[in-house]
């Protein structure tokens, strides 16, 4: 019998409103399966054999590289039992919080509504797991290039099956958040309302010295206590067990989309090690913000915790409290509009050989999160994440940029609440071209920000989910004699694509391009059931 498709709505390929939901007799069924010695299929689990080919380079003495293709072969496993997953929003009542979450129940329940431009569906665009393919192959007889949804190419979890949850400062319930956050049709919100309204969130620790004084007149959710306490990570932590028990959970994921926060200074013996946090958590030091109290209690609770703004949530010590748990972390600041557009074009004008020599980002907005980063020290964090994103571009080509060299670049982010969530960001980029020419292209990006973020949410959910669910040894070659199974890395630089400023472990590079960035977790997600990189080579349509 053909997989029954849930919440049909008219995919051309028979798949089904972006949730590629497809089941046979209520159990989700693989789209593929890979025939090969390296892949071996259970009940419980995809086990694979992958070989890892990279090139290592050496400098000789005459100066001249010698590249030397290398192989290790990894064995990676992926557990097929998604479980039931909670998704724990730091910040649930704000502009982000209120909008994912009227967005997975309108596409759970497969809503329509009325707008000025005629009905509206619920989908998950701008979702790259939800809402992108990706190439499986070519089909034997005609060549043709097969695509499938993202979501399908591992038993990852469907977000219309998660259970949300999470903490907020202001005691709003999320009908009237989403009422004050003001970004979703009034049609839309009448059908959600009831549901929205019985949702409320958890008290949170507020420290206000880390956000903006502007937004005291809403800290009315508060817990007792205006800087960092263990009572704090103990209440964090019960929270997190509370919501697992209470919805009979197998997996909680936290993401922090509260406000943006200052930076904490980094200070020896109080934040550079995991032991010397949490004795500056139980001392009350002043330094430790609000998002590290989350991220020491998630570790703690082995709770994957991900940053999606652009304060230094991940002291040095935080990274190490993961590492010593085994615990996953991920950030920072979700990557939505101006700078996701400012990582591709960038990698395509510095790839086509082209001089960026200066870009000039500026970009008002008048939601909650713009009143929040009028204040320098707020905004200095967004400035640090927004400014950083070119930097492995230039370093990578030594023709146009000598060394240290990089292109003028400013950020400029004004508070304008006329235009409130609908952010407008203005770009120019300035390049010199062929014999002493310029090219100059300007963008205006009018980008409805928490419709942008919040596909952006779920993509961090669903990836960190499955990274949860995912082991590998080695088994020869750079690294091998691992002889158990072991996760991935604590933090989960898998992530970058989403982000704006990528978290990476200790002493690894940066990527910020958005092609690589999306081809790291293509190509991660094919090794794990034994298929090799998309080279785009179709060496077949050229080699006859
Ligand atoms: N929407 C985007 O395009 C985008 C992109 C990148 C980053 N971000 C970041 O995401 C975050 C959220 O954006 P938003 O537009 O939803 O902002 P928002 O101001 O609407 O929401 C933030 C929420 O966090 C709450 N909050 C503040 N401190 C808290 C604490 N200690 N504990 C719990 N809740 C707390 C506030 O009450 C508010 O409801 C911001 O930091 C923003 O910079 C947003
Ligand atoms: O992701 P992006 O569009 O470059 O960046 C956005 C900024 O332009 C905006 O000013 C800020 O309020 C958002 O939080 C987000 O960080």
């Amino acid at each position: 019998m053909a997989p029954h498709a849930e919440h049909t709505n008219g995919y051309a390929n028979g798949y089904t409103n972006g949730t590629n939901h497809a089941t046979e007799n209520g159990v989700k069924t693989d789209l593929f399966t890979v025939d090969s010695p390296n892949v071996v299929y259970t009940d419980d689990e995809i086990k694979s054999k992958y070989i890892y080919r990279t090139t290592s380079v050496a400098q000789g003495a005459n100066g001249k590289y010698v590249a030397t293709p290398r192989e290790t072969v990894y064995d990676f496993k992926v557990e097929r039992k998604v479980g039931k997953v909670g998704m724990m929003l730091v910040g649930w009542g704000g502009n982000n919080g209120t909008t994912v979450t009227a967005g997975i129940i309108a596409n759970r329940r497969g809503l329509a509504w009325d707008t000025r431009e005629g009905p509206r569906a619920a989908n998950y665009f701008g979702s790259v797991v939800m809402g992108s393919t990706m190439k499986l192959g070519t089909e034997s007889k005609t060549g043709k290039e097969i695509n499938i949804p993202f979501h399908d190419v591992l038993p990852m979890v469907h977000p219309n099956d998660l259970v949300i949850g999470g903490w907020d400062i202001s005691s709003m319930n999320l009908a009237q958040a989403m009422d004050r956050a003001a970004v979703l049709e009034p049609t839309l919100k009448a059908m959600v309302k009831k549901e929205m309204a019985e949702m409320k969130p958890l008290p949170s620790p507020y420290y206000p010295d880390f956000i903006a004084a502007n937004q005291g007149d809403r800290a009315d959710n508060v817990l007792e206590g205006s800087k960092a306490c263990m009572a704090h990570v103990e209440k964090i932590r019960k929270d997190i067990r509370d919501f697992k028990e209470a919805n009979a959970l197998d997996k909680v994921i936290v993401q922090w989309t509260a406000n943006t926060e200052r930076y904490a200074d980094i200070i020896e013996g109080v934040n550079d090690t995991a032991d010397n946090l949490i004795k500056a958590v139980e001392s009350g030091h002043e330094e430790v913000s609000p998002s590290t109290v989350f991220a020491v209690a998630c570790i703690l609770e082995n709770a994957p915790f991900i940053n999606g703004s652009p304060q230094n949530t991940f002291v040095p010590g935080a990274i190490e409290l993961a590492e010593k748990h085994g615990a996953f972390v991920g950030g920072d600041d979700f990557k939505s509009g101006q700078t996701k557009m400012k990582s591709a074009l960038v990698d395509f004008m510095i790839n086509a050989g082209i001089k960026l020599t200066s870009i000039a980002s500026y970009n008002h907005l008048g939601n909650n999160d713009g009143m929040n980063l009028s204040s320098q020290k707020q905004f200095r964090s967004k400035e640090i994440s927004k400014s950083n994103v070119v930097d492995d571009m230039v370093e990578a080509n030594n023709i146009l940029y000598k060394p240290g060299e990089h292109p003028n670049h400013t950020v400029v982010i004004k508070y304008m609440p006329a235009v409130g969530d609908n952010k407008r960001a203005l770009d120019e980029y300035y390049a010199e071209i062929f014999m002493g020419g310029h090219q100059t292209i300007s963008l205006f990006n009018v980008c409805e920000d928490s419709l942008l973020a919040s596909p952006l949410i779920i993509d961090l959910v669903l990836i960190a989910e499955m990274m949860t669910r995912i082991s590998w040894k080695a088994e020869a070659g750079d690294g091998a004699n691992t002889k158990d199974y072991k996760g991935f890395h604590s933090v989960l630089s898998i992530l970058s694509y989403m982000l704006k400023a990528p978290l990476t472990p200790p002493g690894t590079p940066v990527v910020n391009a958005l092609a690589k960035q999306r081809g790291a977790l293509t190509n991660i997600f094919r090794a794990c059931v034994g298929l090799q990189p998309e080279s785009d080579m179709t060496l077949e349509h050229k080699l006859f």
